[in-house]
């Protein structure tokens, strides 16, 4: 494309999709994200870049989703997909910074430096697929990204509200055809289709119970289990709260990460003692479990416990295959110090800590055969290479009656998984599956070991960049005296242990604790939150002790 022919390109974003303030904006742990207000350029900008990414793979294409995930409506936010369905290459969340923050007379001189550092053949044909949440100001932030793929010659294909992973999903599909079929109906085919193919080989036997609840936030995950649930034949007997209707709001006291962060039941969802409920985030990606006792205590079952539940199970088939296949676990500092000695102890899988995100996540997952990864607020999946999978078809072919038939389970429950990114409604039919494999119920499931107490707080501070952190952010490198003073506060606590980091999508610090009672890890929790207010320049109120 002749730079002359860009001109215009840059005369309608200033028209259409003008650059309205001078908020610096950063893509960050899963994009951009802020105040939906603020994001119509950036989205328009992403358009541009989405185009340039696909250039750059070749006329692969690049995905473009629309969220804000768990954040409150008032927010949304923009994410690129790369070919393979997995989040952005890091090198060029730098890029997509900077061309977010250009202001709009330097948009034309920018893009062109980019093309040059980035080697794009504008000659080349583009693709990019758009999808987006539930927002009311989704559609129009869709609209702002499909003009920004126009604008640079490339072609968009919209697919209105999806979950996140069902975006990647297509984008996988798009790029390598025997993954499946991109659209919502090939997602419903291949994930649905091959629970109800486990479901014909496993009866219902000992304590699972079909029926399910489930904590749709009022986002898009509940919306689209509401389409299968249709189909289950009655395998899985899915009882839906929280569609959006009845004036339902987002995400609000309730959801995925309502109920991980505030260990509450989320409003709207009838209480029944011991029945097992499934909580979905706004987008679809996040999940996690709880039942209330006959006391009305909540029992959480979050990521690390999904985490755990999938790769015994996996390990137990792996085994009655005789398939020699390495397994692994991947978490971050915040899964409970429970789950990590039990997956060591007990399970005997290595595990391996990285940072949060899940592209950190997912990255090491794949040096695994099987790589299993979860942060503990319900975010992950399975990955597994090609010698897994030819493995396990081998026997699957080969093998004895016996082997035969744990290999092709196997299979079923690969094809189950949303290989590409963490997805609810995947790892929602993963679960059922080992539980109703195992005939256990959602107590038995929690028996497997007992959660350390512990604490989440957020510290706002003047600028959270001045936390530093090292070893996979369980260190904290600056400010300098911060880490010194964690230590002496853990020291005090049997079982404790604590964190600060930076969040990468709020503009707070956040800081985990964990000791042996829930009073400790409270107090632990609200005593590091001082510190870092204190140290690393707290704004507003300094956090107080619990009473
Ligand atoms: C403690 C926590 O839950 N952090 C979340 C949160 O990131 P922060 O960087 O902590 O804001 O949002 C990310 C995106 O959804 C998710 O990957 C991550 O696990
Ligand atoms: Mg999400």
């Amino acid at each position: 494309m002749p730079p002359s022919s860009l001109r215009v390109v840059y005369a309608f974003a200033r028209e259409m999709h003008p650059k309205t303030t001078d908020v610096f904006i950063q893509y960050g742990t899963a994009g951009f994200r802020t105040k939906a207000s603020l994001l119509e350029h950036v989205v328009y900008r992403m358009g541009l870049l989405a185009v340039l990414r696909s250039r750059v793979k070749n006329g692969r294409t690049i995905g473009i989703m629309i969220t804000a995930s768990h954040n409150l409506e008032p927010d949304n936010g923009v994410k690129l997909i790369d070919p393979d369905g997995e989040m952005l290459e890091q090198s060029w969340e730098e890029i997509a910074t900077r061309l977010a923050n250009v202001s709009d007379n330097d948009l034309e001189s920018t893009t062109g430096e980019i093309i040059k550092q980035v080697n794009a053949d504008m000659s080349l044909k583009a693709s990019v697929f758009i999808g987006m949440d539930t927002r009311y100001t989704s559609p129009r932030l869709a609209a702002a990204a499909v003009h920004g793929v126009m604008a640079l010659k490339g072609t968009a294909k919209e697919f209105g509200i999806v979950t996140t992973p069902m975006l990647h999903f297509c984008v996988k599909c798009r790029n390598d055809n025997t993954y499946g079929t991109p659209s919502e109906e090939g997602y419903y085919e291949k994930i649905v289709g091959a629970f109800k193919n486990i479901c014909q080989k496993l009866p219902v036997v000992g304590k699972y119970n079909t029926t399910l609840y489930v904590d749709g936030a009022n986002g898009v995950g509940g919306k689209k289990l509401n389409i299968i649930k249709k189909t289950l034949d009655g395998e899985l007997d899915l009882v839906l709260y929280n569609l959006g209707g009845n004036g339902g709001k987002l995400n609000l006291n309730c959801g995925a990460d309502f109920v991980k962060v505030s260990q509450k039941p989320p409003v709207g969802v009838e209480h029944v003692p011991f029945q097992r409920v499934a909580s979905l985030d706004g987008d679809g990606d996040r999940l996690v479990y709880y039942y209330l006792d006959d006391k009305n205590d909540m029992h959480l079952l979050d990521g690390d416990r999904i985490a755990i539940l999938l790769a015994s199970y996996i390990t137990e088939l792996l085994k009655a295959c005789g398939a020699s296949v390495s397994v692994g676990l991947v978490q971050t500092a915040y899964a409970n110090g429970a789950s990590t000695r039990y997956i060591t102890d007990d399970l005997k899988i290595p595990v391996t800590c990285v940072k949060t995100g899940v592209k950190h996540l997912h990255h090491a997952a794949l040096s695994y055969d099987i790589g299993i990864y979860f942060e503990a607020n319900g975010h992950g999946t399975v990955v597994y290479s090609g010698h897994a999978k030819d493995s396990i078809r081998r026997v699957a072919d080969e093998g004895d009656t016996e082997q035969r038939k744990s290999a092709q389970l196997l299979l079923n429950f690969i094809d189950v998984t949303n290989e590409t990114v963490g997805d609810a409604i995947s790892d929602l039919f993963l679960v059922e599956t080992v539980l109703r494999a195992r005939g256990i119920s959602i107590q038995d499931w929690e028996k497997q070991y007992t959660d350390l107490p512990c604490r989440q707080l957020k510290v706002t501070v003047q600028d959270r960049n001045a936390i530093s952190t090292a070893d996979a952010e369980r260190q904290c490198t600056a400010p300098e005296g911060l880490q010194t003073k964690i230590n002496e506060l853990v020291s005090r606590y049997p079982s404790g242990r604590s964190f600060v980091r930076p969040s990468g999508t709020e503009d707070v610090v956040r800081v985990y604790a964990e000791a042996d009672t829930q009073e400790s890890a409270d107090k632990l929790a609200a005593e590091v939150a001082q510190a870092v207010f204190d140290l690393a320049g707290g704004v507003g109120k300094r956090p107080e002790l619990p009473e």
